[in-house]
């Protein structure tokens, strides 16, 4: 578990003070992957060298496992951080020395002998899936090769959180996706707390089990992707689940709706029409896989020759567990 309280970072500067962490709380489970998504300046940097304790908050905890990481002395500082493996945007792999040699590179600082480094590298590697090259060089390698690599040297000390700081953003689609299934395996199989640090959707998409928003310091939305994804109001939802373009909607009632597509099983509007009088044109859909559910987000036109009961609606769709946002009403009922 990964708990983090009244997390705040303030840069001190001669003029004013920045707010790059502004009183963030965060609880991670055991075994659970969770994206921290945000636009440029949102704080991410911050918040990963605050994690580690690269930077010293200026006020709150990071407690990992029963650990307060803020809490330890310096000296003490270097061991705990051995608990945080990190995986970055780019793996800073050393040019000169072999693959198997960067991998062990965190074992040398705990003074592992030889034999046991390499026989470590050789097993991190097969899990990487980079059997046999562990003798080339990273100049050898593709883009995609040396994340891996990385992914191998942030395992080496047997952590038990990988904290992972834009760990695709260098990475072509293809490749993206095969080291996001890399690290949901190893996660997996080590049974590791993960933590990515992105400003891309898909990665949450693809990888995360929790996710929160990150906007100018502060957590303004958090949950498991399946319920983020279900509220029609949070901004991640529109994020995950975006309506295709499409024309503009004239209608007596406009709404959108999010719901767990396979919860109906007559089309929405046959759903929504078989209880309320009106009929209904969908403008816009996107069904899409998140985890294991499809989720279905709908922009819906609705129309009656007499006045809409709206209320009859949201409680048609909330029977079916879909969540409702008004976008324009003109005949509905008070
Ligand atoms: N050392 C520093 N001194 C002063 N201000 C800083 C410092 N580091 C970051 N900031 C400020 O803190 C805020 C958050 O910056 P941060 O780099 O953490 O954002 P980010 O989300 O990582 O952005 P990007 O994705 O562009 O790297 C910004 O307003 C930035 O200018």
């Amino acid at each position: 578990m990964i708990s983090v309280r009244e997390l705040t970072k303030v840069y001190r500067q001669p003029t004013r003070d920045v707010v790059a962490i502004d009183d963030i709380n965060l609880d991670i489970d055991d075994g659970e992957i969770h994206g921290i998504i945000g636009r440029s300046g949102a704080g991410k940097s911050t918040l990963v060298r605050c994690l580690t304790l690269l930077d010293r908050p200026t006020k709150g905890q990071v407690i990992v496992g029963s650990q307060d990481l803020t809490a330890v002395s310096d000296t003490k500082l270097r061991n705990a951080r051995r608990r945080i493996g990190m995986v970055f945007q780019h793996a800073n792999l050393l040019s000169s020395r072999t693959v198997a040699e960067n991998v062990a590179m965190p074992l040398e600082i705990v003074n592992a002998k030889k034999a046991e480094r390499r026989a470590r590298a050789l097993e991190l590697l097969e899990l990487v899936g980079l059997q046999g090259l562990e003798d080339t060089y990273p100049a050898q390698l593709s883009g995609g090769q040396r994340q891996r690599v990385g992914i191998a040297r942030a395992l080496a000390a047997d952590p038990d959180v990988l904290l992972c700081d834009e760990p695709t953003s260098a990475l072509d689609p293809n490749t993206t996706d095969d080291i996001l299934t890399l690290i949901r395996s190893v996660a997996d199989r080590l049974h590791l707390t993960v933590v990515v640090i992105t400003h891309e959707m898909l990665v949450v998409k693809n990888l995360c089990d929790s996710v929160s928003l990150l906007e100018a310091g502060k957590i303004v939305e958090s949950g498991k992707l399946s319920e983020v994804a279900a509220d029609v109001n949070s901004q991640l939802s529109r994020s995950l689940l975006p309506l295709p373009t499409h024309q503009p909607v004239t209608a007596d009632l406009v709404i959108e709706v999010v719901g767990k597509a396979d919860a109906v099983n007559t089309p929405i509007g046959s759903t929504i029409a078989a209880e309320n009088p009106v009929t209904v044109d969908i403008a816009a859909a996107n069904i899409e896989t998140l985890g294991t559910t499809r989720f279905a987000h709908y922009l819906l036109g609705i129309n009656s020759d007499q006045p809409i009961n709206l209320t009859g609606i949201e409680a048609t769709l909330a029977r079916h567990g879909f969540s409702v946002r008004v976008r324009a009403a003109r005949g509905v009922q008070a």
